[in-house]
This record gives C-alpha cells, sequence and structure tokens, in this order.
C-alpha cells in the first residue's frame, strides 16, 4: 500500500500498480461476479469485469429498458445475464446495484442466497450505514464491502475504454472469511479503478450524499441559475450570462483547475481578475459555509436518506423527476446551453 502526503496529511492508498489486474485475478480465479441491477454503474462496472476477462453475469428485471440495454450490450439471456433471483442464486460475489431505495425492497431475495462464505458488495454505504431505515443487515457469515467509484458509471466505462481509471474509495464492513480486503481491492481494480482510497460505510455514505447535494450537482446548479438570473435581470443578453457562467467554466477554465489547481487557473488569468476572485471567494465561502453545515447535518440525521427511501417508494417516481428534469431542460438558461454548444468550433 502506498502512503501518500495529501496536504500534509498521510493516507495509505492503493494502486493498480501495485494490486495488479494479474493479482486481481488470482483472488478472484473461483469467483463468479453477479452484477445486480443495469442501471448507470450496473452497465459501467459488468463491462469492465467483463473486458478485465472476469466470469460476470448480470441481473436485472425482465421487460425493463435496461434488460434490453444489457441485451444490446452482448449479454446473453440463460448464459450471462438472468431475472435477479437468478442472478444472485449464481453469484458468489454479489454486486448490489440496484438504487439504493431498490436494494431495500429487493433485500429479503438478496439475503435468501447469502449463504457462507459468499460475498455482499455495494457501491454506496447508503444501506448499510442508514439499515435502521433501510433493513439491510447482512448474515454474520458472508463477507460485506464496498467499492465507491467518485464519478458516474458512464465516466467509470469511458475512462476504462481511454485506458485510463476513474479513482473509488473502498471499505470493508465485515470479514467473514479472513479475506474480504483482499476480494474488496481485487473488485476495485477488475472494474477499472485507478486507485483506491479507504474509508468506512458511514464516512461514504455522508461525504457522497453531502458530495452531490453539495458543490458536485445542488450547489452548482444553485450558483449558476443565481449569477445567470442576476446577470438577465440587470440587463445582458442570454448568451452573454451563460457564456460568462457555465460555459468560460466548462470549456475553459475547469480544464485548468483539473490539471494543475486552482491557483494554476487564477495564474492563467488576468491580474483584474485574480484580485476580483480572490476577495470575492471568502465571502462565498463564509455564505455557503451555514448551508453546507445544515446539509451535513440533514444527512448526518438520516433526513436526506429518508427523503429518497420516500420519495422513490412512490410508483411514479420515475416520472416525477423526469418532470423535474424536463423543467430544467426547459429553462432560459439551459435552452440557451443548447444554443451555444452547437456553436462551439468543431475541430477542421
Ligand atoms: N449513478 C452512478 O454513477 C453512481 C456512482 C457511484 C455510486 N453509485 C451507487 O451505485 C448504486 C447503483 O446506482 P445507479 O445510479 O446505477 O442505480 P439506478 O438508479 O440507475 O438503478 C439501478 C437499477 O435498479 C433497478 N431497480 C430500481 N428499483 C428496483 C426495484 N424495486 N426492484 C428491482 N430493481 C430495481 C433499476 O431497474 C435499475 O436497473 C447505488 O448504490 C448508487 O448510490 C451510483
Ligand atoms: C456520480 C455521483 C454523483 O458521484 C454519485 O454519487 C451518484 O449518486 O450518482
Ligand atoms: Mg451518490
Ligand atoms: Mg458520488
Amino acid at each position: 500500500m502506498a502512503q501518500i502526503n495529501f496536504g500534509g496529511v498521510v493516507e495509505n492508498v492503493v494502486m493498480r500498480e501495485e494490486f495488479t489486474l494479474t493479482r486481481a485475478k488470482e483472488v478472484l480465479k473461483n469467483e463468479k461476479i453477479a452484477v445486480i441491477g443495469y442501471g448507470v454503474q450496473g452497465p459501467g462496472q459488468a463491462l469492465n469485469l467483463r473486458d478485465n476477462g472476469f466470469d460476470v453475469i448480470v441481473g436485472q428485471r425482465k421487460g425493463t429498458p435496461t434488460w434490453d440495454k444489457a441485451l444490446s450490450d452482448g449479454w446473453k439471456e440463460g448464459e450471462s445475464l438472468f431475472d435477479l433471483e437468478t442472478a444472485c442464486e449464481k453469484g458468489t460475489v454479489l454486486m448490489n446495484l440496484l438504487s439504493d431505495a431498490g436494494q431495500i425492497h429487493t433485500w429479503e431475495m438478496v439475503k435468501k442466497h447469502l449463504t457462507p462464505g459468499k460475498a455482499l458488495y455495494f457501491s454506496h454505504g447508503f444501506g448499510i450505514a442508514f439499515s435502521d431505515k433501510t433493513g439491510i443487515v447482512p448474515p454474520t457469515d458472508v463477507d460485506v464491502f464496498l467499492v465507491a467509484p467518485k464519478g458516474s458509471g458512464t465516466s467509470l466505462r469511458s475512462l476504462f475504454l481511454e485506458g485510463c481509471g476513474l479513482n473509488s474509495s473502498f471499505a470493508v464492513e465485515q470479514d467473514a472469511t479472513g479475506n474480504a480486503r483482499e476480494r474488496a481491492l481485487a473488485i476495485g481494480i477488475a472494474i477499472g479503478s485507478g486507485y483506491l482510497f479507504e474509508t468506512t460505510f458511514q464516512k461514504e455514505a455522508y461525504s457522497d450524499l453531502t458530495g452531490e447535494r453539495g458543490v458536485l450537482m445542488g450547489a452548482i446548479a444553485g450558483i449558476f441559475e443565481a449569477q445567470y438570473n442576476v446577470l438577465r435581470q440587470r440587463g445582458h443578453s442570454p448568451s452573454e450570462a451563460f457564456n460568462e457562467t457555465v460555459e468560460e467554466l466548462t470549456q475553459s477554465l475547469m480544464p485548468l483547475i483539473a490539471d494543475k489547481g486552482m491557483d494554476w487557473m487564477y495564474a492563467n488569468c488576468s491580474t483584474t481578475a485574480q484580485r476580483g476572485a480572490l476577495d470575492w471567494k471568502d465571502k462565498f465561502r463564509d455564505a455557503t459555509t451555514p448551508v453546507l453545515n445544515d446539509l451535513y447535518d440533514s444527512v448526518a440525521s438520516g433526513k436526506e436518506a429518508e427523503i429518497v427511501i420516500e420519495a422513490n417508494s412512490k410508483p411514479d417516481y420515475r416520472v416525477k423527476l423526469e418532470v423535474e428534469l424536463e423543467t430544467l431542460r426547459q429553462s432560459e438558461l439551459w435552452q440557451t446551453g443548447v444554443e451555444v454548444r452547437k456553436l462551439r468550433p468543431s475541430k477542421a
């Protein structure tokens, strides 16, 4: 395990150069890996496992659009594609990649097939960290671990195809066989992680729910809307407001942050911009800190989990989500984005 100094704090990190694919194949040579659920993470992880040469099958509800997607991805009914229960029965490592709410409804069925020595895998801490709400309490004679890719399953797959890897966290909740850590790391490498950092189920659940409600998705969408609206109300055109809020960030400045950090992005902007950004950064930090603390409290109290479970238990939850997404899509801001993207100069 490599020891990496993260800004003064030393952490253990497992890298694929050290825990190689060959070692992962040795650890998992007798395992049948069953990917349960074929939503977003399911395809990413299952296809990477298959391309890496592991014995993998997929379990999905027949007659759903994702069953058809699995067929079109080359999974064969009765050979490598089964209904949920058959896949749970056949697998020795059950990778539970149903939606976090779907994991609750199927738990009794999954549990039935968790015979001694099998492994139960998640890509989130949700089910276990909030077990008082989910009812997910695994039998004591199975290994329980997680590998949580830090990004969309779509990126996990595309980065794998580019020969890169996405970083993931991993955690072992229960080591019944004495081999749970090896199994977890082997699966982590096998699904295409570039490196793995260690966490616990609770920390993963709390940080992930905070991150996606905060900066990664909720906050960024909110602050985009706020700035776009202010510019529009002050008489700026949609194209100017969009370019100054979204397009420049995603196309020009975010890649600089990704390459070499915030100070590098600042250093590549004018001294006028740097002066102003350095002055205003702290105001934004101070204004949003109370909101982020409210968010963390709401996650840690279990309220966010309750909201997700309640919302997803309604039969029409997908339809309602789609209505909300459609409202976002049809807003002036994001309709401007459609046109701005079309205007991006393409390679000659
Ligand atoms: N979406 C991501 O990229 C991402 C990233 C990191 C971790 N995760 C975690 O990975 C897991 C899977 O997430 P996802 O976004 O791929 O899930 P998803 O919401 O796309 O759902 C996955 C599958 O669950 C099935 N499903 C839902 N409810 C069901 C039910 N009641 N019975 C049977 N099947 C049901 C759906 O048909 C779908 O195929 C979750 O724990 C999530 O937190 C997801
Ligand atoms: C991709 C994310 C946001 O990191 C993940 O946590 C999810 O729930 O989809
Ligand atoms: Mg998440
Ligand atoms: Mg996440």
